[in-house]
């Protein structure tokens, strides 16, 4: 599909563009303009709109559409609304200012990870809404905050709350990853992320000696175990066909510190890892082994989570879950190929699966690179289009599956 001029654009083009140029950008997202965006949205589209303040500054935006029958439970439509940091200088053109080049695509941080998401939510539900639909159960799309930091003043608070509840959510949607393929892949579970950091201690002195017992060589075995253990899990996944990036544990050293002078032996050293364990692997066993690494390193060598989710979830593909039996009937009637894979990286659905509440990762693009975080980041917008499609489809569908026994 080539580009029509600015006055033939698409509409919900010209609103996601808009939505790319609010600058949610962490560390210090512009969250305000973004609430006053959903706002704006919900009054236009006729949606109830409520606030909820998780944290000082942290609110989530809820839109409700309510459904014909409010005895059934609801549908969750996810999303977050910041992105990460750039890299300005990489980027062929600035990232908030959501330019389309003469072929369609548009660049802009968030373009894939996940405000086309946002707005597709919200274009298939004005779609349905002009058409005149109704559907018995209620949808919801929340707007979240802090997901790219780890949800903690987002997600994690949000579903402890009363107004979360008051949702009464029977199923949910969030973000998955692009596919470059023509198949489009679907998340029904994630690996956990623990963020470990490791502190070696022993003993300082002049750097011209062979002092025994330093931070930096227990550190080093630390290091030669966690990374062996990473090139074992690699070599896994390389061997087997049958196995996707979630179905293994990764791990990656990102960080060492310590030290203070070329010609002084520190008596700390640290090395952090971003550990992305798979749901099968025996937590307990896996921390032990953790444990054990440092030990055998010697005396002084201690670890620390700043991360270290525990609670997996697995969301059935089968037709004995019925959200599952609805999803994936609308995808082989509008013919997409579907690829069931567990998430290797962490989003606000953990914290949507942990209450108890089953739910998908996905978002709708094929045929595209994958791009989140990535310099450059892109959405053609025949692709995006063609999400708002899909997700026509889907509501109608889940927003219609009859009476469960969990719904009462
Ligand atoms: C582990 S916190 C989540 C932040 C981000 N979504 C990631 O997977 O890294
Ligand atoms: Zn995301
Ligand atoms: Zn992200």
């Amino acid at each position: 599909m080539t580009s029509k001029g600015p006055e033939e654009e698409h509409p919900s083009v010209t609103l996601f563009r808009q939505y790319l140029r609010i600058r949610t950008v962490q560390p210090k997202p512009d969250y305000g303009a973004a609430v006053a965006f959903f706002e704006e949205t919900a009054r236009q589209l006729g949606l109830g709109c409520q606030k909820v303040e998780v944290a000082p500054g942290y609110v989530v935006t809820v839109l409700t559409w309510p459904g014909t029958n409010p005895t059934l439970s609801s549908i969750l439509l996810n999303s977050h609304t910041d992105v990460v940091p750039v890299f300005k200088e990489h980027w062929s053109h600035d990232p908030f200012e959501a330019f389309k080049d003469s072929e369609g695509y548009i660049y802009a941080r968030g373009a894939q990870d996940m405000k086309c998401v946002s707005i597709q939510y919200l274009e298939a539900v004005r779609r349905l809404k002009v058409e005149g639909h109704r559907f018995p159960r209620t949808i919801h799309m929340t707007f979240v905050p802090d997901e790219e930091v780890g949800g903690h003043q987002g997600m994690e608070l949000f579903v402890q709350r009363p107004e979360f509840h008051a949702l009464r959510a029977g199923f949910a949607l969030d973000e998955g990853i692009a596919n470059p393929t023509d198949a489009f892949t679907v998340f029904y579970s994630e690996r956990s992320p623990w963020w470990v950091r490791v502190t070696s201690t022993g003993r300082p002195g002049h750097a011209s000696r062979f002092m025994e017992d330093t931070a930096a060589e227990k550190l080093h075995k630390v290091v030669n175990s966690i990374l062996a253990f990473r090139e074992k899990e690699w070599q896994r996944l390389q061997s087997n066909p049958h196995l996707k990036e979630g179905s293994v544990t990764s791990v990656n050293l990102t960080k060492l510190e310590g030290g203070v002078a070329y010609n002084v032996i520190p008596a700390t050293m640290s090395a952090s890892f971003d550990f992305r364990v798979a749901p099968d692997v025996d937590f307990k066993a896996f921390e032990e082994q953790l444990q054990s690494w440092c030990q055998a390193a010697g005396e002084g060598v201690t670890l620390e989570f700043a991360q270290k989710w525990m609670h997996p979830q697995v969301t059935p593909t089968d037709d004995s879950n019925p959200w599952w039996a609805a999803f994936s009937r609308v995808c082989k009637d509008m013919n997409l190929t579907l690829e069931p894979e567990i998430m290797p990286a962490a989003t606000d659905n953990r914290y949507i699966r942990a209450v108890g509440v089953p739910a998908l990762g996905f978002s709708p693009m094929n045929r595209t690179p994958v791009l989140l975080h990535d310099h450059d980041e892109r959405l053609h917008e025949a692709v995006f289009l063609r999400g708002v499609d899909i997700y026509t489809r889907l509501l109608p569908a889940l927003a219609s599956v009859p009476a469960l026994p969990s719904d009462s």
